[in-house]
């Protein structure tokens, strides 16, 4: 996918499998939006083919449209329609729709039903555009961001209601900034860069890699300098050092009782004192770091 000459979506191949949840991550502007609305039928792709429930997504687009939900980044709503009149609308034109009045109480918008759209907060209206998109029963959902801008108790009660989809089969394929969301989420994670695919698995798979993992050590004075160089030299091949702040850097390694002795020792050879050391697995922005050398959120 292309605009004008900068290419949005490039070579990008993806396989959805039903009843998953997929996730698709990368930093602002990888072309996570593009995908989708390529997939949702809203851009006809200038290359390569998208397949949906096995339909074409423009070609087949009546077809399609009632087996799928949609939530959009933003908007999706006239800005003076009442949120429980919109939920009402949307449901009447779905043959087998969830009773709206059950919907909205369990996304929390009992108390904003008869505010205009254009009045509800920003995660009122995320959570309007989740009902909107889910109200038809689809079976295969696709949400842009949908905990963007919400409060963690809301984006807690928002996954719950994700995982109760999987749960009754539908297959979801969602958007996001936050690692949480995936990690906690998906079955799969695609992580896409300029476009491109840069790596895909699950959560698991992709964050312990291997024995690979990391050991974050907090020091109480700035580290002497060259620390970084010093200390990768004293644990050897195999592990990569990486000053996060000028209190605190992270080994990446095998995070082994022999790494972290020599960790130890070289702070006593280099009289720093440690506040803490502790040994975490990577977690997707590490792997992000890693492929690309540059950090998933800025
Ligand atoms: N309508 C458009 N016209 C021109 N360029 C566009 C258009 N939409 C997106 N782009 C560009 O295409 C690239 C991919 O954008 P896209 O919105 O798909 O990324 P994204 O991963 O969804 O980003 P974000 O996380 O910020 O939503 C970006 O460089 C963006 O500036």
């Amino acid at each position: 996918m292309r605009y004008g000459d900068k290419t949005a979506v490039d070579s990008l191949s993806l396989r959805v499998p039903r009843g998953s949840v997929t996730a698709v991550l990368g930093p602002n502007g990888a072309g996570k939006t593009t995908t989708l609305e390529t997939c949702e039928g809203y851009r006809r792709p200038q290359a390569g083919t998208v397949r949906v429930l096995g339909l074409d997504p423009v070609r087949d687009r009546r077809e399609l449209l009632p087996r799928i939900g949609v939530m959009l980044q933003g908007g999706g709503a006239w800005s003076g329609v009442r949120a429980m009149e919109m939920l009402r609308h949307v449901a009447a034109l779905h043959a087998h729709p969830l009773d709206p009045a059950l919907l909205s109480e369990r996304l929390g918008l009992g108390e904003c039903g008869r505010t205009p759209y254009r009045r509800l907060s920003g995660g009122q209206q995320q959570r309007l555009g989740l009902a909107l998109a889910l109200v038809g029963r689809p079976e295969l959902v696709f949400v842009d961001e949908p905990t963007a801008g919400m409060d963690p108790a809301v984006r807690r009660s928002v996954w719950d209601l994700l995982e109760e989809l999987r749960g009754d089969g539908v297959t979801v394929v969602l958007t996001t900034h936050y690692m949480e969301e995936a990690e906690r989420l998906a079955d799969l994670v695609h992580i896409i860069d300029h476009g491109r695919l840069v790596v895909s698995g699950s959560p698991l798979e992709l964050t312990r890699g291997g024995a690979v993992s990391t050991i974050r050590l907090v020091v109480t004075r700035p580290f002497p300098p060259g620390a970084p160089e010093s200390l990768t030299a004293a644990l050897g091949p195999g592990t990569e050092v990486r000053l996060l702040d000028s209190l605190s850097l992270q080994v990446t390694g095998p995070a082994d009782a022999s790494t972290l002795a020599r960790v130890s020792r070289w702070c006593e050879d280099n009289a720093v004192l440690p506040e803490s050391l502790t040994l975490g697995t990577r977690t997707l922005e590490d792997v992000f770091l890693d492929l690309t050398g540059r950090e998933l959120t800025p």
